[in-house]
Order: C-alpha cells, then sequence, then structure tokens
C-alpha cells in the first residue's frame, strides 16, 4: 500500500514537552482520524507535518520527498485547514482567494464559489469579522480548491455546529471517491471518525500509541468487565489500565482473545468506543484507581 506521508523516529522538544521518537505512515486514498488528550501532540505533529516546525532528529516524508529540497512542490499538493492565524484578518474572502490564487499552480476559481456559495459566506467582509465556524468554512474552501492530493486538518469540526459538521463529513466522503486523495486530520469529536475514518492513530504523552483500522480495533480491544477476585498481580497485567471498585472492575484489553482463553466466563467483554479507548489509554498502562 502507497504511502503519501512518513514519519520516521521523529524527535522534537517545546518546553517541557517531548514528541518521541514519532513514526506513522499515512496510507494514500484512505482517512486517518488523529485522536488524544489535550496537550498530547497533535498540533504540533500536524506543524511538523506542514514544516511550521521542524524536528530535533527523525525525518519526514511527503509524497516521498523531503521539505528540505520540495517544499514548494509539497506544499502545492497538500490542502490545510486550520483555525487560526492563516488569515490576514483585515482582508476580505475575495482578496485571499486572489493570493491563495497567485500561490497554487492548480487553483480553481469555480470550485472555489461553489464552496463560498454552499457554505453561505461572504466574499466581501473583512475575516475578523467572521465566527470561529465562519473561519473554519473559509480555511476548508481555500484547500479544497486547488486540486489537493492530501488533506490536512487540525481539529476541523471544532466551532462548527452539528449540521456542518455532518456536511463536511459528507464533503469529504465526496472528495475521497477517486481513490486518489488522503485526509488526516485530528479530532476530538471521535463520534466524527466512526462514520468516515479509515484508520485511528493514536498519540499520547508526544508518542504514537498505535495506528490501526476500524475492524482491527473492534477484533483486538474490549472491555472487560467481571468480580475483583479474578484480578491479581498476574491477570492485571492484562490490561491497558484497570478501575477497580467495591463492586468488580473494568478493564481495557488491546488483547481480546487473550483475555478470553484466560478468563473464559469469568468475565464480560464489551466493544469499546474510540473515546474509552482514548480515556483508558491517558489513564495509563497497568494504572489503578
Ligand atoms: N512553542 C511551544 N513552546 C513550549 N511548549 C509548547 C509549544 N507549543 C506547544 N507546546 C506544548 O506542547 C504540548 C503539546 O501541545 P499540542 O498543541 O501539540 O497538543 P494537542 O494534542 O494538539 O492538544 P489540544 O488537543 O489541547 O489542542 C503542550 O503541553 C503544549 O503546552
Amino acid at each position: 500500500m502507497e504511502n503519501v506521508m512518513e514519519l520516521r523516529d521523529v524527535n522534537l522538544s517545546l518546553g517541557d514537552f517531548q514528541l518521541k521518537d514519532f513514526s506513522l505512515d499515512v496510507r494514500k486514498g484512505f482517512v486517518t482520524g488523529f485522536i488524544g488528550g489535550n496537550g498530547v501532540g497533535k498540533s504540533t505533529t500536524i506543524k511538523l507535518m506542514m514544516n511550521l516546525l521542524q524536528p530535533d532528529s527523525g525525518s519526514i516524508r511527503l509524497f516521498g520527498l523531503n521539505y528540505k529540497e520540495h517544499e514548494k512542490e509539497i506544499k502545492q499538493r497538500i490542502g490545510f485547514v486550520y483555525d487560526e492565524n492563516i488569515f490576514y484578518e483585515n482582508l476580505t474572502l475575495k482578496e485571499m482567494k486572489e493570493i491563495a490564487k497567485g500561490a497554487y499552480d492548480r487553483w480553481d476559481d469555480d470550485v472555489f464559489h461553489t464552496y463560498v456559495k454552499a457554505f453561505n459566506l461572504p466574499l466581501n467582509k473583512q475575516m475578523k469579522t467572521f465566527s470561529k465556524g465562519m473561519k473554519m468554512k473559509a480555511s476548508l474552501a481555500v484547500a479544497l480548491s486547488h486540486d489537493a492530493e492530501l488533506i490536512i486538518m487540525d481539529e476541523p469540526t471544532s466551532g462548527l455546529d452539528p449540521i456542518f459538521r455532518r456536511e463536511l463529513l459528507g464533503i469529504l466522503h465526496e472528495l475521497l471517491q477517486d481513490g486518489e486523495k488522503t485526509i488526516f486530520f485530528s479530532t476530538h469529536i471521535t463520534t466524527d471518525l466512526d462514520s468516515i475514518a479509515d484508520y485511528i492513530t493514536l498519540i499520547h504523552d508526544g508518542q504514537h500509541v498505535f495506528t490501526k483500522d476500524l475492524e482491527e480495533i473492534r477484533d483486538e480491544f474490549a472491555i472487560v468487565k467481571g468480580d475483583k477476585e479474578v484480578i491479581d498481580r498476574d491477570t492485571e497485567k492484562e490490561f491497558i489500565s484497570l478501575e477497580v471498585s467495591r463492586y468488580g472492575f473494568q478493564a481495557l484489553t488491546a488483547n481480546k482473545q487473550r483475555v478470553q482463553n484466560i478468563f473464559g466466563d469469568y468475565v464480560m467483554l464489551e466493544e469499546p468506543t474510540l473515546e474509552e479507548i482514548m480515556f483508558y489509554h491517558q489513564k495509563g498502562v497497568g494504572s489503578h484507581v
């Protein structure tokens, strides 16, 4: 399978925060959802992908190219959606479009105007009068109007109302039809991913935890519930994190089959949501409550 983006052993220190030996393959033609708690390094990773930050060590390649020699070519091929600081606040969307048109070789005015109309955006008002959601839509309209092969979005659905969020997912679905486009986006709204993501990448504490497709996630992970008597020093090692209360225990495993073999009928297995998978990873391996 072809990768559009490859991060290899990327390290970066930013104050107290460290991105550690971060490696990731982003597959061509698929949607990858990037999840993790607050402050775990999602935006930092996305900035590295966009060459807005440079790694202390490791390599980042997009379309097989590195930024050092091919920045212009790489940027032409990416549509970037970000809600802060990319627009000059005093410009109108129309003026902004002229700048984007000059920057992108494959800019398409018709496509841009179709999105502007669909998103109900004013062309002649200063962008500083736009709401957060309107800024996000404007950013999206620009990102989708230059025939980008890879769309990278940092929390595109934050600040959007549920109706537009749904519309956005529809637009992304449409974009994917020809199998040539790839979408990578971070989100806190994990339920958006159930309907659109092919792969999920989980980051925690500056480290890549996993990249798996939704089927693998369903096959491997389970919420395990049972009497606390079945938990001891050996068996607790089977869990990513474990909560024990007076009434019993609840835990997450990344190896459903093994847990089934060990505990048999003594436990109940349930399919976890992405939010639960995130929650338990955040609590930490071997943690107890
Ligand atoms: N320029 C900087 N200098 C120092 N620390 C920074 C800098 N930029 C980010 N950080 C720190 O790096 C960590 C990761 O931040 P990042 O924005 O990547 O997290 P995130 O996963 O996107 O979080 P959120 O979901 O809250 O947006 C945070 O602890 C943040 O305070």
